[in-house]
């Protein structure tokens, strides 16, 4: 399966309408669901950026593409083909979901989800048909971020695996699970990093804006050339196992949740949709940051798509 005729994408918060806008550009009739019709309201409007985006970065539009916006989930899922899952992260809720989306799509439709980092397995538990079932985890923003990682659970078939493959491969980069794991890779990896920032943070060895630095140009320009594994190989595996063999054990072993973003959680201060969070934002600076963003990445990834892969 290439890119599926008829998708649906059931939840248009932050990741339904980028992922919507680009199967529709990749030529899909994709219907955004949502419980919430204000939801709906808002993910026209996010579509249209997420499409402008796509201009930018000069994706071109295969014919037959479009989104439409329905509130009522039959009508959503009615001869889909393809049908991601993007509703909130909470697994009794998904497998609630999963259950109506069953209920209404063919046998053989593949359900994918964009979870985080539940075990696919887990959310298969309660399926009828878990063979055709898959995880599908997009970044954000899901319509410039082009690595998807692909997760089997025990149930799923190969041929499932296969056409995700294939479908990512139109557009992007796979990235395989080969081990079910919680957070996957990509996950796992962000939130190693992100605790041991925190820890900085906490331990007064560095600021925010430093930190922030730091990772930027330091770790994060060098990773979007070189990957980790091909960095190892570029320093050596014998500074590595220098200085890991100090540095590791010293490493965070934090195992609960930052004591900063409980601290800041319980003040309601949860960033840029409180205009408050490890950095304050004043009148107006959500929506430049959002736009500055999104101008950075969509340079960052016309470069990268320049550059010959490492
Ligand atoms: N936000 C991210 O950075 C990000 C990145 C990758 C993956 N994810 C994962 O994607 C999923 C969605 O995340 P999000 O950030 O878009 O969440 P969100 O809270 O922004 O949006 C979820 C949407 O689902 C809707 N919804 C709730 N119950 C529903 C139901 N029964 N049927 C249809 N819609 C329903 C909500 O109204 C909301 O609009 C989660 O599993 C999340 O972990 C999020
Ligand atoms: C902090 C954080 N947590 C989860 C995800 C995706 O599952 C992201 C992301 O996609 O950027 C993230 O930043």
């Amino acid at each position: 399966m290439t890119i599926p005729k008829t998708s649906a994408v059931i939840g248009s918060g932050t990741m339904g309408p980028g992922i919507a806008a680009l199967l529709a550009r990749y030529g899909s009739t994709v219907r955004l669901n949502d419980i919430s019709e204000e939801a709906l309201t808002r993910a026209e409007t996010a579509c249209s950026g997420a499409s402008a985006v796509l201009d930018q970065l000069q994706i071109p539009t295969v014919p037959g593409g479009s989104v439409s916006y329905e509130l009522d989930l039959t009508a959503a899922l009615d001869g889909a083909d393809f049908v991601i899952e993007a509703v909130p992260e909470t697994i009794e809720l998904k497998k609630s979901v999963l259950a109506q989306i069953e209920a209404a799509v063919a046998t053989d439709v593949v359900i994918a989800t964009n979870t985080s980092g539940i075990p696919i397995t887990d959310m298969a538990a309660s399926m009828a048909h878990p063979e055709r079932f898959i995880g599908m985890h997009w970044s954000n923003p899901p319509h410039l971020i082009p690595m998807i990682e692909v997760i089997r659970g025990d149930q799923t078939s190969t041929e499932v695996e296969t056409a995700l493959v294939e479908i990512v491969r139109a557009f992007g980069y796979e990235a395989v699970v080969e081990k079910e794991i919680p957070g996957f890779i990509e996950n796992r990896v962000l939130y190693a990093i992100m605790r041991e920032c925190l820890s900085l943070l906490e331990q007064g060895v560095a600021t925010q804006e430093d930190l922030d630095t730091c990772v930027k140009w330091g770790i994060g320009y060098k990773l979007a050339v070189i990957g980790p594994m091909r960095l190892l190989d570029m320093a050596g595996l014998d500074i590595y196992t220098s200085v890991s063999s100090y540095l590791n054990p010293d490493l965070s072993k934090e195992s609960g949740i930052s004591p900063l973003v409980r601290e800041l959680t319980e003040q309601n201060r949860l960033g840029m949709k409180t205009e408050d969070g490890m950095y304050p934002y004043g009148e107006g600076d959500v929506a430049a940051k959002r736009a500055d963003i999104l101008r950075g990445l969509v340079t960052v990834r016309k470069a990268l798509s320049e550059i010959k892969p490492v």
